[in-house]
């Protein structure tokens, strides 16, 4: 078996004894994929120095083997937080109102690249498949053909790839689309990503894409396809019925007393929807008020992208809101929000998901969204809660069961919330089995093999 050599901007092997498991999707989704080949999981160590050294620190930890580089702070700056996560980031979730276009992110992005596809190449044996992730690496492929490798290296975007028309805002979206063309594949999380990425192709660059998603461009030929993500289904279901579950369990059931718990998992990010969902909630609660103090919302949503100024915008956004939401609802012995800024690990969440009524996943705009499957997998089959979904979260193409909602609609959001609440328990059982099967059959492990398959050409 060939090895496979993949290569993403956070290297996080997920750690069972960490407390705080806060990884986000792709990290959670690469350890798993890892765990089934042997290879080498490259990138930054999420650590500074000084002077870029590009000093390789390799180890094996949890049967996976990792090789990390750490980055200088004006790396970091200018490609982590800035091209990566003001420009790009913001762009790709159709918020261009908050996308920032410094040149210094830019340049700053190419050298991270380059300083990547130096520290990676030396690694990579002719036999190796190479997989690249995300939108901190789109060039990558291009900087390692320069490098003369000629293995056949696969790109998957995490994220949603933007309509053309809002591609376009971009300086020098043509150089940087260009590059990703050196790719033999291209995946994306939908149909929907795909499409508006071949729309690119043939629109701005003059590029054919057929009826397979083969595109042609002067000498390249190039396949796109979409590969939706999973979860470690096995692995998810297994922890749910253990004991870090069962006892988080417990705890959230025992501390509602009684009440219907609504949760939200999210790393605290704009696409989320976050007070879009709180307003929504606060209506609810103000329309429904015979039925307010029956439910509580536990939002847990983990610190994300701190340095970014966006992100701590939206932090000051959600205290102010839970405040004041809080504030015009409580009573003495009933606080409608209980807003928890750390994270948690999967096994606990596990047990929380298990013991919530409902879920509420209502991002603005998400490539996927994984805690809409971890919801639906922690659940008792005999009892199980109603996950209500964005339409705009790629995995709304899947999970066609679930209560969906505009999550700009304050209305539809509380609606569903009154919906769920009384949905009989035949109904919750009736789309709970229909989300099952897609979640329990396209898991992480078919998503890994069919691309990894599609990068073989077989
Ligand atoms: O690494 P961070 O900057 O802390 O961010 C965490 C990850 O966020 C994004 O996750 C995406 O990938 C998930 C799995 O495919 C998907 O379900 C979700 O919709 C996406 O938002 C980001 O794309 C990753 O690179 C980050 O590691
Ligand atoms: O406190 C937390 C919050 C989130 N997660 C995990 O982080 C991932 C979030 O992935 P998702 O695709 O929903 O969104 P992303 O954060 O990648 O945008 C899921 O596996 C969650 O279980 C976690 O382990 N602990």
């Amino acid at each position: 078996m060939s090895r496979l050599i993949v290569i993403s901007n956070r290297v996080s092997v997920p750690d069972k004894k960490k407390k705080d498991g806060a990884q986000g999707g792709l990290a959670v989704a690469l350890g798993a994929a890892l765990k089934e080949h042997r290879g080498i999981w490259f990138g930054w160590s999420g650590k500074e120095t000084e002077v870029f050294t590009g000093d390789l620190n390799m180890q094996r930890t949890d049967g996976i083997t990792t090789a990390t580089i750490d980055l200088e702070p004006q790396d970091i700056d200018e490609y982590y937080n800035g091209y990566a996560n003001r420009t790009l980031w913001p762009l790709f979730h159709f918020r261009i109102d908050l996308a920032e276009y410094e040149r210094q992110f830019g340049s700053g992005y190419e050298r991270v690249n380059e300083r990547f596809a130096t520290s990676v190449a030396p690694l990579i044996e002719p036999d190796d498949l190479v997989w690249v992730h995300d939108y901190h690496l789109l060039p990558l492929g291009k900087m390692l053909r320069d490098r003369g490798i000629k293995n056949r290296i696969g790109f998957f975007l995490h994220i949603p790839w933007p309509p053309t028309r809002l591609l376009v805002s971009l300086p020098f979206h043509e150089r940087l689309v260009l590059t990703m063309l050196e790719y033999d594949i291209i995946g994306f999380q939908t149909r929907e990503w795909l499409e508006s990425f071949c729309h690119y192709v043939e629109k701005e660059l003059g590029g054919t894409v057929d009826a397979d998603g083969v595109i042609r461009f002067e000498d390249r030929v190039v396949k796109a396809q979409a590969f939706p993500i999973g979860i470690d289904y096995e692995e998810f279901s297994r922890a749910a019925v253990g004991d870090t579950a069962r006892s988080a369990y417990e705890r959230l059931v025992q501390s509602a007393e009684g009440k219907k718990v609504l949760i939200g998992v999210d790393r605290l990010d704009y696409s989320k929807g976050l007070p879009d969902r709180f307003e929504a909630y606060d209506r609810f609660l103000t329309q429904n008020a015979e039925s307010a103090k029956d439910v509580v919302l536990l939002q847990i949503a983990p610190p994300s992208r701190e340095a970014v100024v966006t992100y701590q915008e939206i932090r000051e956004t959600l205290e102010g809101l839970t405040g004041s939401i809080n504030g015009a609802h409580a009573d003495i012995d009933w606080v409608p929000i209980r807003y928890v800024n750390r994270g948690y690990p999967r096994a606990e969440l596990a047990g929380f998901y298990r013991a919530s009524r409902i879920a509420l996943v209502t991002p603005l705009r998400d490539g996927m969204n994984l805690v809409a499957k971890e919801y639906v997998a922690a659940q008792d089959p005999e009892d199980p809660g109603v996950l209500i979904l964005s339409r705009f979260a790629g995995a709304a193409l899947q999970l066609t069961d679930a209560l969906m909602v505009n999550p700009h609609s304050g209305d539809e959001v509380s609606e569903a919330i009154r919906t769920a609440l009384a949905m009989p328990k035949e109904e919750r059982i009736r789309r709970w089995q229909g989300m099952i099967e897609t979640v329990k059959n396209e898991d992480v492990k078919k998503w890994q093999k069919d691309f990894v398959a599609a990068l073989k050409g077989s």
